[in-house]
């Protein structure tokens, strides 16, 4: 796989935590766009290069992008003179936060891979961080390129991989360690309105997963794999197994045609440990990044059997998602809850949502219209003004959508941790009653009894993780502790070395004044002038040892220093004497030293 990196900023839960707290604290209003991390679903177009059988059948390019003003025209095709159709073609104009111009590789601005996710996939990453929820969904005709837009190929990888590899490089830029990551992917795909899990292997394939919605967790697939990664390298593994369990075909339109729509998911969560108040910080962010399955023309694919009965229920639930889109995008569902009338009036709105008539957008609800930053990438071809236009219209009404994106995050003390796990073992216990029971009931509450079960079992799936996060924050508090002792090893050495000097200094003060020294009246005049001789030492006549004059007692001392100081004035007169006869500090000649 190619060399790329991501080159977003390292995270730091700390600094961005208490934004909306110390917005509450402070007394500041907050406008709707803060409280709910509200905007528009952010819409990309990107159109492809030729593909063999446009180059064969000489197919002009009807699509024109301006790179300074990102507006994206789709110019009508060329029809022939004897063509019986009585359709007219018109240029259309569409303006989206990015046209990306990936046809033509020769021009200035083609947008690669790369450039693609520096553009907004990186900038997702970002949020995810921040504790949002993100969904990326890639739309478009058969064959427009949203495969190779999502997840590319070894050479060119896409947002999906680039995601991922993102995502693990920026937790390795956190150094300190103060945050505990935890990271875990699923991918499922949804064939013929069924869901089916592609981390499971074939062999132990258990057909398709039910989809189940409850309070806590919203709309769910009930057992699919959440599988844990440590790295890159281990979801690089998961997408293979998930790429070889898709199902694809190939069609008139596409070789390698994605019959579905693959959901694939990470999970991030992050877990800070205050040591001060023994409370954590959690921070819990899903990406989702879809590949929905091609819409197509049965006419223009040819299919037939079962690939015809794919293309109508891809097509069913590609129109179930444009109602969706377009009830969501609605005028009157964008004004403010209070210009919208009564509770009841915006109940009713929000149920005429279709959600619920495609398994696709039931499970894509909280990223439609919810909890999301949400992005669509349009892929269009190059020459198919149809197609296109339908999938700029599509586009063109999805950036009317407004999610309500709002941080993820809970701060749990320590008790309120330990209180969780004791309540989710007692639900377990109660759970594995109920279980036990509903099994020697008769068999008509079989149903209930093995959603029972299954509760059950992801109610110990949950507190398993519970406690291993529970694990992972003791794990942080030792790491923090030994940081903070580590830290505190060199300042200590500094004070330990400073009381050993202040105790050395302390002993001598003491022993000065118990025992102080009193030197010899001519040692002093002696020192004192020759103090004098070099500097004012300040100490005159009249100083403290002038008056100490007759306190000294050991007269034998004061006769050997006499007699010393004899010596030395001896001893100093013959130097001079012997300066005087070497006046250029030339070394004595041997027998000139005796005399
Ligand atoms: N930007 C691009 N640069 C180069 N080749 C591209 C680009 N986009 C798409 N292609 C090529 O076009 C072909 C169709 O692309 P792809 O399979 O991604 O389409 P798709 O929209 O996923 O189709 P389907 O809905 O049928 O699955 C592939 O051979 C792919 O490699």
């Amino acid at each position: 796989m190619g060399d790329y990196h991501s080159s977003a900023t390292a995270p730091s839960l700390r600094s961005r935590v208490p934004v909306i707290e110390e917005m509450v604290e402070q007394g500041r209003p907050m406008t709707p766009g803060e409280l709910d991390g509200g905007g528009n679903v952010k819409v990309v177009v990107r159109v492809r290069k030729f593909v063999p059988r446009e180059l064969e059948r000489r197919t002009p390019c009807l699509i024109h992008m301006n790179p300074a003003t990102q507006q994206t025209t789709l110019s009508p095709p060329i029809v022939s003179a004897d063509s019986h159709s009585r359709k007219t073609y018109e240029e259309k104009k569409f303006t989206f936060d990015n046209s990306f111009w990936s046809h033509d590789e020769e021009d200035a601005h083609y947008a690669h891979q790369e450039d693609i996710y520096r553009s907004f996939g990186e900038e997702f990453l970002e949020h995810n961080f921040d504790g949002y929820h993100t969904c990326i969904f890639a739309y478009g005709q058969t064959g427009s390129g949203k495969s190779y837009t999502m997840m590319g190929t070894p050479d060119q990888p896409g947002l999906i991989p680039r995601t991922c590899r993102g995502l693990f490089e920026k937790i390795e830029e956190e150094q300190n360690g103060s945050i505990t990551y935890n990271v875990h992917v699923s991918y499922f795909e949804i064939y013929n309105e069924h869901v089916k899990d592609l981390l499971t292997p074939k062999s132990k394939d258990c057909g398709y997963l039910k989809i189940r919605e409850s309070k806590l967790d919203g709309v769910y697939v009930q057992n699919l794999t959440d599988e844990q990664v440590k790295n890159y390298e281990d979801i690089e593994r998961l997408m293979m197994v998930g790429d070889a369990n898709r199902t694809t075909a190939s069609t008139k339109m596409n070789d390698t045609s994605s019959r579905s729509h693959a959901v694939f998911t990470l999970t991030l969560k992050q877990i800070q440990h205050d040591l001060a108040t023994d409370t954590t910080i959690e921070r819990l962010a899903r990406m989702r990044l879809v590949d929905l399955a091609g819409s197509e023309r049965a006419n223009r694919t040819e299919a037939t059997g079962q690939r015809l009965r794919e293309g109508g229920n891809i097509n069913q639930s590609l129109t179930t998602l444009g109602r969706v889109i377009a009830a969501l995008a609605d005028p009157k569902r964008q004004k403010p809850a209070s210009m919208r009338g009564s509770q009841n009036q915006t109940k009713r709105r929000a149920e005429v949502v279709p959600y619920r008539d495609s398994v696709l957008t039931w499970l894509l609800k909280d990223s439609l219209g919810g909890n999301s930053k949400t992005a669509m990438v349009a892929c269009i071809s190059p020459s198919d003004y149809e197609e296109t236009l339908s999938t700029l219209r599509y586009a063109d009404q999805a950036k009317r959508i407004r999610t309500r994106a709002h941080v993820n995050q809970d701060a749990v003390s320590a008790a309120e941790r330990d209180q969780k796990i004791v309540e989710m073992q007692e639900t377990i216990r109660a759970l594995q009653l109920s279980v036990n029971a509903a099994a020697t009931r008769k068999r008509d509450e079989a149903d209930r009894a093995r959603d029972e079960l299954e509760d059950y079992q992801r109610q110990v799936g949950k507190m398993q993780r519970a406690m291993d996060e529970s694990r992972a924050i003791s794990e942080v508090k030792i790491r923090a502790l030994t940081l903070e002792v580590d830290e505190i090893k060199p300042q200590n050495e500094a004070l330990r070395l400073e009381v050993e000097s202040l105790r050395r200094h302390l002993r001598l003060v003491v022993g000065e004044l118990k025992d102080p020294i009193v030197l010899p009246k001519m040692a002093r005049d002696s020192m004192a002038s020759e103090e004098d001789d070099e500097y004012d030492s300040g100490m005159g006549e009249d100083s403290e040892y002038e008056e100490e004059e007759g306190g000294f007692e050991h007269e034998a001392w004061q006769v050997d220093v006499d007699d010393l100081l004899k010596d030395l004035g001896l001893f100093k007169r013959k130097i001079a004497d012997d300066k005087s006869r070497f006046p250029h500090g030339q070394p004595p000649q041997p027998g000139s030293l005796g005399d």
